[in-house]
């Protein structure tokens, strides 16, 4: 197959190769109904229902191919945007996965208990950039001009948090989700660079522009889904402007008329929660007399 003359016509968009982004990633395809096959050890893969390649890239390298608008639409973490230090991609959609931050972390039994104490010493981390930054930040403010630079920072590429008992480093800076790798590894934290989670990110010249709203606003669809629920209920109509406040919904609460014989002051309300608030809601809803209240998943959506 000559990939090449496949690839002229069609919108670019990568995705992680591996790692924690690539299964959630696979899901958002998938619910977005972006079809492809991927023949095992090729890093491209054709569309079968759009004009799009879907390049397999590490999340690291993601921003800079955006970014220099060899590709036209990515997802990677925020922290990645942010450590290639381009300002050529616009970060267009919080996914709302991979979520995680960027943590100065020390040994747990050591003398180190505030990041000043690190300059001049040894820093290990996958983040050279980001960590330069910050400690620079922290030399001027320790010792002037003159002591900019001092840190030692030095780049690995994974399994970070083995840095300090190796004795190649007196702190690492690393990501931090449950905190059990860093426990693991007799670390804590002392300080918290970024919070980050994926994004979806465009290049800022990028081609087939109205085939990226159509995939961005699919995207945006099946995000939507995952963090809302639909509930549904019955409330007298005297306590409507109460429960609205309860579940102002998205936009607004849909409010129609129940067909009951003599429930003609009840009002059947339907209404977008973040699923995460559900359960409260459902407690307030109940405590001022709502009824028959029911909670739906979403498999898709789509609002402006
Ligand atoms: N523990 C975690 N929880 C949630 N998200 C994470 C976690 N670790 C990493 N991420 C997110 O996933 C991105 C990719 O990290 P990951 O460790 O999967 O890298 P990778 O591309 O597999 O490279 P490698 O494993 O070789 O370092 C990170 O930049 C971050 O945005
Ligand atoms: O707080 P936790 O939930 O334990 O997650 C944090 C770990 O996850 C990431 O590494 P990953 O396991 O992806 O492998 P890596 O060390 O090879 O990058 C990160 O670099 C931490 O090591």
């Amino acid at each position: 197959m000559d990939l090449v003359n496949h690839l002229s016509d069609r919108l670019l968009f990568a995705v992680p190769k591996k790692g924690r982004l690539q299964q959630s990633c696979l899901d958002l395809l998938k619910g977005s109904d972006i079809q492809f096959h991927r023949h095992s050890r090729l890093d491209i893969a054709l569309c079968i229902n759009f004009p799009i390649a879907l390049i397999f890239l590490p999340a690291a390298d993601i921003p800079v191919f955006v970014g220099e608008g060899r590709v036209d639409l990515g997802i990677t973490g925020h922290d990645q945007v942010r450590e290639s230090r381009t300002t050529e991609v616009e970060q267009i959609l919080d996914l709302g996965f991979g979520k995680c931050k960027l943590q100065v972390q020390v040994p747990e039994k050591g003398d180190i208990q505030d990041p000043k104490d690190l300059v001049g010493r040894n820093i290990v981390t996958s983040f050279v950039s980001l960590t330069r930054e910050y400690f620079e930040k922290l030399e001027v403010e320790a010792g002037g001009e003159e002591r900019r630079g001092a840190t030692k920072i030095k780049y690995v590429g994974g399994s970070v948090e083995a840095a300090c008992a190796l004795g190649v480093a007196d702190g690492i800076v690393d990501l931090v989700e449950s905190g059990e790798t860093m426990k693991a590894a007799g670390l804590k934290p002392i300080a918290t660079l970024i919070e980050t989670s994926a994004v979806l990110i465009k290049s800022k010249h990028p081609s087939h522009p109205e085939l990226i709203d159509r995939i961005c606003s699919r995207i945006r669809g099946v995000i939507t889904a995952q963090k809302y629920v639909l509930c549904t209920y019955n409330i007298p109509r005297s306590m409507l402007t109460y429960v609205v406040q309860i579940t102002p919904g998205k936009r607004a609460p849909t409010v129609t008329q129940l067909m009951d014989q003599g429930a003609e002051d009840w009002a059947a309300v339907s209404v977008m929660v973040e699923k995460s608030k559900i359960a409260m809601v459902m407690d307030q809803l109940e405590e001022v007399g709502a009824t028959d209240i029911l909670v739906m998943n979403l498999s898709n959506s789509r609002s402006s």
